[in-house]
């Protein structure tokens, strides 16, 4: 008889085998996801609030239906979320119980809720934060033991015959719905559903709904509909569902976020090309006689604004101690040696290894198109050792008392973190995950997948795969999180996978970005001025994000340099749009004009083009279509993208030895639930 309610299974009552019908599990908690999630946050990373529908109605007077009719509606929404109201029925006590089980305890009172965590839930989905839902049993009458976690909701439905009955509660509402329906309707349905779904008999059924359910109707329920601003007929609401659809879609599109170009921006600091990188000599030549040779040259390295940073905000924290401390005053004393150009040019929080002449070798690998696959691993899983071992500075330790041989105590130290996870940024932030778990063996595994969209370069969340401890909002305020990358560009993926773990609720000081590569010209400025208190610990710098032609290969974009494959990091334009033949929706809000997203302005493919507007060619050029092209194929061809110069490719596709991305058509998180299950057509 006892069945728990859990997110996935089936929707609707089944037969029996023995041909009669037998109570199912069923909750409304449910996730559908279609597509990736465009930025939720703005420029300084703060999160835009997700959009939330109430629909309120007596019970059966078809508000699930109603709410998996609009999320049907929504079929290009990528996350839309229903939530019901039973999940927050309050616990009941022994006594309550067994009244229940006797249909004497009134689930249809306003205070049969807790509001309060209901309250909590939906603020803290308009706020797009991760939560986890209590799964309720209608056979126990009780909550289960479970939590479905849920998380990335841009549109969330929320259901339930008191949604607008609390004024808190009701000011969370962009949309408020009621659900009409004749009471004779109503229960009819409830009679056939709870027998169905809810293990219940006629007899009961009918006493809970004279003794209870038709007064709270008359009571409350009803007096909420002066609440609504829309009144929608519990049957034959093709019409009505079509308006909440355009009306919800409206409001999505009004508060859609360009940011890709924004974060690409080039920071307003001076030109200082000799200076940034002896990969970066004019001419674009890799010099190694250059590596070392200047104090001058020398990047910037571990520096005490850091440490002063980070000591600041580990005293804030009860459980750690300073004792990272003097191992970063160590690392940074070694690298006073030299002013660093690049002060000036990366923000504070960024930390670049020092440039010793062994590390600007293995960079001039990295770099090197022409080195082996097996060189290529080889280096980058050298780097990223320096870069994890770089990065275990930035960790809490604290003070550990140990026994040396004869007896006598020595007082060292000792990591001093609750959790601990790295982050993945699918794919490319892979290649870093070995040394990860090199310097920290205990080291739990998560990722992100994030790709940049064919229609407008924008990045998109598809995945989200995080340890147990993270989806706890608890745990995840003492967990630490190093996030991989192979390199910053403009950002936008750094941006957003920070995002991500801040939703959790992992602080902000907690969050180490771990790469190979950043952009002194990219994004970094801009994950600085939105997230402060990330450190970012990266080999090296390249001097310039560039905006660069990239030919389109069956959906990936492919850059060419002299034959070889650039570094792309974001793309703007894309073939959908070129294929229609016009030129889209321009960019306004993120300052792109329809003549930077052009698809033809006579430029080879491979042409850079300068801040001042002008082009230029380098190294040996593989024309696609030959220099002034303007109609056909070539202009399905092609879009602008966003690489590092001077580059190393794309890090991710060269170590795991091709350059196809991991393709994502259609993806759901957690919960798992499939269209079919929800029987959307
Ligand atoms: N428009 C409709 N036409 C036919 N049956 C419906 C319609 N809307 C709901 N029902 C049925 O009524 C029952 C209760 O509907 P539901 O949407 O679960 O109501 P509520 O969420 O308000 O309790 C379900 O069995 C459902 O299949
Ligand atoms: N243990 C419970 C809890 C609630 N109910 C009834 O459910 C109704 C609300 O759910 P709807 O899907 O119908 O909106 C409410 O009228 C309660 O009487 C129950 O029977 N047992």
């Amino acid at each position: 008889m006892a069945s728990k309610a859990s997110v996935g299974t089936a929707l609707h009552g089944s037969q029996s085998p023995g041909g009669g019908t037998k109570p199912t599990t069923q909750t409304k908690n449910v996730v559908l996801t279609e597509a990736g999630r465009a930025p939720w946050y703005d420029a300084n990373g703060r999160p835009l609030d997700a959009y939330i529908v109430g629909v309120a109605g007596g019970s059966a007077s078809g508000k699930t239906s109603v709410a998996k009719a609009i999320l049907r509606s929504l079929p290009n929404v990528p996350w839309v979320a229903i939530v019901s109201q039973d999940s927050f029925y309050k616990t009941l006590t022994r006594e309550q119980s067994k009244m229940a089980f006797e249909n004497n305890y009134d689930f249809d009172h306003p205070n049969a809720f807790d509001y309060d965590i209901f309250h909590q839930c939906v603020s803290d989905l308009k706020q797009s934060r991760a939560v986890e839902i209590p799964v309720y049993s209608f056979v126990e009458h009780q909550r289960t033991a479970d939590k479905t976690y849920l998380y990335g909701a841009v549109v969330v439905i929320v259901e339930g015959i008191f949604v607008l009955h609390n004024p808190a509660l009701r000011s969370l509402l962009d949309l408020k719905i009621f659900v009409q329906a004749d009471s004779d309707l109503m229960l009819a349905r409830r009679i056939r559903r709870d027998i169905v779904e809810r293990g219940r008999d006629v007899a009961g059924i009918l006493d809970q709904y004279l003794r209870f359910v038709k007064p709270s109707m008359d009571n409350f329920v009803s007096q909420t509909s002066k609440f609504a601003d829309i009144i929608v007929p519990g049957q034959n609401n093709d019409v009505a569902i079509d308006v909440i659809s355009q009306q919800i879609k409206n409001q999505l599109e009004s508060r859609a976020m360009k940011l890709r170009h924004e974060l690409s921006r080039t920071p307003a600091t001076p030109r200082r090309e000799l200076l940034v990188s002896p990969l970066a000599a004019p001419g674009g030549s890799l010099s190694m006689s250059r590596a070392g040779s200047r104090a001058g040259e020398t990047l910037g390295a571990l520096r005490r604004p850091d440490l002063e940073r980070w000591t600041s905000y580990s005293s804030n924290s009860s459980s750690s101690s300073s004792g990272a401390g003097p191992a970063m005053l160590a690392l940074a004393e070694a690298s006073q040696d030299a002013a660093h150009p690049l002060e000036e040019e990366l923000p504070s929080s960024v930390c670049v290894l020092p440039q010793t002449p062994q590390l600007r070798g293995l960079l001039t690998i990295m770099h090197d198109l022409t080195v082996t696959g097996a060189d290529f691993i080889f280096t980058v899983d050298r780097l990223s050792t320096l870069v994890m071992e770089a990065a275990m500075a930035f960790l809490p330790y604290k003070d550990k008392e140990i026994t040396l041989k004869g007896g006598r105590k020595h007082m060292g130290t000792e990591m001093d973190v609750q959790h601990i996870c790295s982050v993945s940024i699918l794919r490319s932030g892979s290649v870093l995950e070995a040394s990860a778990r090199r310097a920290i063996p205990a080291l739990a595994r998560g990722s992100v997948l994030i790709q940049s969209s064919d229609d407008d370069g924008e990045p998109k969340l598809y995945n989200v795969s995080l340890p147990s401890f993270v989806r706890n909002r608890q745990r995840a305020a003492n967990t630490w999180a190093i996030i991989l990358d192979s390199q910053i560009g403009t950002g936008a993926a750094a941006l957003m996978a920070i995002r991500v773990l801040l939703d959790h609720g992992v602080q902000e000081h907690h969050i180490v970005f771990c790469c190979l590569l950043v952009s002194a010209k990219g994004g970094v400025h801009a994950l600085h001025r939105a997230f402060p208190k990330v450190h970012v610990v990266t080999a090296g710098v390249d001097a310039e994000l560039k905006r660069r032609r990239v030919r389109v290969d069956d959906g990936n974009a492919v850059a060419w340099r002299g034959g070889s494959e650039a570094s792309t990091i974001g793309t703007i334009g894309g073939q959908g749009r070129a294929r229609r033949g016009g030129k889209g929706r321009g960019f306004s809000s993120s300052g792109i004009s329809d003549d930077d997203e052009e698809e033809d302005d006579g430029h080879p493919d491979d042409s850079l083009e300068h801040d001042d507007g002008r082009y230029e060619q380098a190294g040996r050029i593989t024309r696609l279509n030959g220099p002034g092209k303007s109609e056909g194929a070539a202009r399905r061809r092609t879009r602008i993208c966003f690489a590092i110069e001077p580059g190393a490719g794309n890090i991710g596709d060269r170590y795991y030895g091709t350059k196809v991305r991991p393709r994502v058509m259609s993806t759901q998180i957690s919960p798992q639930v499939s269209r079919k299950d929800l029987n959307v057509k």
